[in-house]
């Protein structure tokens, strides 16, 4: 008797989890407001939720979204530096590394 052959079952993808690595292409697939990732001095973030709070034009913040972000955030485009207060916001919203 002939038998069908078939192939294994596709792995379900997994949601991401802190602490894992993202390639910064993963990241550029993130790009809009309402799904809004960064990569900041190598960890990624997602700051869907941030957007709407951050006290700036949105457009300033949003333009962001996707890319890398490093020195956007080191200057916030205008050669000054986020508070402390910022930076402690930004670590709450950290959910994976960069890929090395
Ligand atoms: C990466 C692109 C970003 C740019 C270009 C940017 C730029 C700015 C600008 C222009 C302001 C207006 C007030 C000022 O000029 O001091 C501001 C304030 C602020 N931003 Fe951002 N920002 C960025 C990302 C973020 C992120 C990711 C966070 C936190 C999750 C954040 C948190 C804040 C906070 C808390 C303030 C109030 C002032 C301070 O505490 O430094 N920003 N930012």
């Amino acid at each position: 008797t002939s038998q069908l052959w078939l192939p294994a079952a596709v792995e379900t993808p997994q949601p991401v989890a802190s602490g894992e690595f993202q390639a910064l292409s993963e990241v550029a697939r993130h790009k809009t407001p309402d799904d809004c990732w960064m990569a900041i001095n190598d960890q990624v973030y997602d700051l869907s939720n941030y957007l709407p709070d951050h006290p700036s034009e949105p457009e300033v913040i949003v333009a962001w979204c996707g890319r890398e972000a490093s020195e956007a955030y080191r200057t916030k485009m205008k050669g000054r530096a986020h508070s402390a207060r910022a930076d402690r916001l930004l670590a709450a919203y950290r959910i994976a590394t960069l890929t090395p």
